[in-house]
């Protein structure tokens, strides 16, 4: 499917900048228009794969360039003062070419945290489009004030926005990692997903059974009803199956999968096991949480995509996750030396993440310790003080 992108503040811009140079590397194409919006001039100037006339700098009165340095208020009041600005962008998109806006965002630093709800809410009053969000969480070792921007932006965004998947910073970076090239690697990662997750809406359905092959609305109606989501992923090289495909021979996964073999059925959901239970962008235990919607994509060469093993797969979340609305389908790619799995959960509630997520936010507002912004009650409506709306996520 087609995406409108917008990056929102340093992570925004760069995670975007990661799906750009996928949908360039992949020739996957599911973004269709990219912008980012920063109120610091050093972070998009960094930037590589978006286009510098889609680079945003709002705030330049208030902040000069320099970033709203954690305040995530004032990150809010300055994209309300130059909502135009973006909107000038933003009018050169085709919209009625895209299926739906992806709004991307860390949720514990200043700018990205106070601009996803606005812009969230400003996109859904002019377009029909539903408005998604990917929403970033901070390490639990960057302290209060993140986990407090990050408990307060995730509520807002929920309540604004069609859909937010998250992902989790710290359940993706590996030990001892350096945070720059952890986030590289973290970045390519996530685009990965993404990339498999939206472009599986946008084949060539001409070059595929139109039955098995998920399309835009399944993915739509997987997000319809709003909360939280989650991505899970596992993929398997058909090179390094076995050495024998550099010699011209059907890889084993090719010859069982093709045969419908028990073999190839059992790959497929083995793969599946592995998304589901491995790391999930936001983690949870599938059988602890109540989870409204789910989809299963199993996407690779046609002859891989074994229906027995999909259809398999299918049951198999149902019954891990207690979900009975769980989708499944395929996403052939003739060219991909790759068989990936995507699993999407939606509308969960009941993560403990989030749940310490808002406890250290609670505690960090009790203390008022490291809140730097005003307090300004304009901006409550904004940016919801009300920690009860999270509720429903528990
Ligand atoms: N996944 C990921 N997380 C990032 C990246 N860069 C920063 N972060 C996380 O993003 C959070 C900080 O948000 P930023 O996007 O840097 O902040 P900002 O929105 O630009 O806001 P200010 O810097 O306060 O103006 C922290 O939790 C970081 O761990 C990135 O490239 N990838």
């Amino acid at each position: 499917m087609k995406l409108g992108v917008v990056g929102l503040g340093q992570a925004g811009g760069k995670i975007v900048d990661a799906l750009l140079e996928y949908d360039q590397r992949t020739n996957c194409h599911i973004v269709h228009d990219a912008l980012t919006v920063n109120t610091a001039t050093a972070d998009l100037n960094a930037l590589e794969h978006i286009p510098a006339d889609a680079r945003v700098l709002i705030g330049k009165s208030q902040v000069g360039g320099q970033g709203v340095g954690g305040d995530n208020e004032l990150g809010a009041t300055i994209t309300t003062e130059d909502i135009t600005e973006i909107q000038h962008v933003i009018d050169t998109i085709s919209v009625h070419e895209i299926d739906a806006f992806l709004l991307v965002a860390a949720l514990g630093g200043g700018t990205g945290s106070g601009a996803l709800p606005v812009v969230g809410r400003h996109l859904k009053q002019l377009y029909t489009e539903p408005v998604y969000g990917l929403g970033i969480l901070p390490s639990t070792n960057e302290g209060g004030l993140y986990s407090l921007n990050a408990a307060r932006s995730l509520q807002t965004a929920v309540r604004e926005l069609d859909n937010l998947l998250i992902f989790d910073n710290d359940a993706h970076r590996q030990a001892n990692e350096s945070l720059t090239g952890g986030y590289a690697a973290i970045n390519r990662e996530l685009a990965t997903r993404l990339g498999v997750l939206f472009g599986a809406g946008d084949i060539d359905t001409g070059t595929a059974n139109p039955e098995s092959v998920v399309d835009a609305s399944e993915i739509i109606n997987t997000l319809k009803g709003g909360g939280v989501s989650t991505l899970g992923y596992a993929s398997q090289s058909l090179e390094e199956e076995d050495g024998a495909e550099a010699a011209g021979l059907l890889s084993r996964f090719k010859r069982e999968s093709s045969t419908d073999s028990a073999g190839g059925t059992n790959r497929i959901t083995s793969l599946v096991r592995r998304a589901t239970l491995g790391r999930l962008t936001l983690p949870v235990e599938p059988a602890n949480v109540s989870i409204d919607r789910g989809l299963v994509i199993v996407a690779g060469p046609s002859d891989c995509l074994n229906r027995k093993g999909i259809e398999r797969g299918r049951t198999w979340v149902e019954e891990q996750t207690g979900c009975l609305s769980i989708r499944g389908g395929d996403y052939p790619l003739p060219e991909s030396n790759t068989v990936a799995v995507v699993v999407l959960f939606s509308g969960i509630s009941g993560a403990d993440r989030l749940h310490e997520l808002r406890s250290i936010g609670s505690e960090a507002q009790t203390t008022g310790a490291e809140r730097t912004g005003s307090s300004d009650r304009h901006l409550e409506s904004i940016l919801g003080d009300d920690a009860d709306e999270l509720d429903s996520l528990f």
